[in-house]
């Protein structure tokens, strides 16, 4: 499925379904929260890096069930809390005065801190809103993880990695597993894209099956 078709499918579940943007991130970060638990031991801790967009709410959502299911959970965000707009910011605010751990990461080396010592890390950093490679801070925490050691997944795309045509930028997230919303992206199938997306695992949002059937998912 292509970048502007999955985002239509998100629109008019919203708009003319009236099915409520947080309602389909609730469903998207539950339904990727039970992969995660299904793919790890119950002792790894998970650590979190959200952007500024919904991929980073997805973030949001997922580190408040798998705190639910008893892991130990922090964010490492890219963005102060209070620039985060829509379903993003009320995801956050939930995660924050439900006590999560969350560190926002300001430059190289705070991030550097904060990354090195993961078991695991989830990539909520950039989804299907990304536009070109990732920038500034972004590309920081995508090296950054991709050095560690652990277990890595990505929340509908690897950051870095063009959802349509599958061209891998220099700096892409090397994902153990991706869970990709809806359907699978188009650029999947590109054979460049084998070497960054590890297995993928197709997440329902809820949206209704007369939609998903309009665009031939169903
Ligand atoms: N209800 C829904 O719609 C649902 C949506 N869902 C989820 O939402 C995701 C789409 O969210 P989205 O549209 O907010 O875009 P997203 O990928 O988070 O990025 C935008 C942010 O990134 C930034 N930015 C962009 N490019 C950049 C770069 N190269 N390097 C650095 N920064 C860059 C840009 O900032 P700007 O540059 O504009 O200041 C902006 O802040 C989708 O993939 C799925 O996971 C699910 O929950 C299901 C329900
Ligand atoms: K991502």
């Amino acid at each position: 499925m292509k970048r502007d078709e999955v985002r239509q499918v998100d629109q008019i579940a919203i708009e003319e379904f009236g099915i409520s943007g947080v309602v389909l991130m609730e469903n998207a970060g539950r339904g990727a929260t039970d992969w995660i638990l299904k793919k790890t031991s119950p002792e790894t801790p998970v650590g979190l890096l959200c952007g500024g967009g919904n991929n980073g709410g997805d973030g949001y959502v997922i580190a408040r069930h798998l705190e639910l299911a008893g892991r130990a959970v922090r964010v490492i965000s890219m963005a102060e809390l209070d620039v985060l707009k829509g379903d993003a910011a009320a995801n956050a605010a939930i995660a924050s005065k439900s006590g999560i751990q969350i560190e926002v990461a300001r430059s190289e080396a705070e991030l550097e801190d904060l990354i090195r010592p993961s078991d695991c890390l989830v990539d909520c950093l950039l989804g299907t809103g990304a536009t070109g490679e990732p920038r500034g801070l972004y590309a920081t925490a995508v090296q950054l993880a991709n050095d560690t050691p652990g277990y890595r997944v990505a929340i509908d795309l690897p950051t870095g990695l063009d959802c349509d045509s599958g061209e891998v930028s220099e700096t892409t997230f090397r994902a153990d597993l991706t869970l990709t919303f809806v359907a699978a992206k188009a650029g999947f199938s590109n054979p460049a894209a084998a070497g960054v997306i590890g297995e993928v695992q197709v997440v329902g949002i809820g949206a209704p099956k007369c939609l998903l059937e309009q665009f031939g998912v169903f």
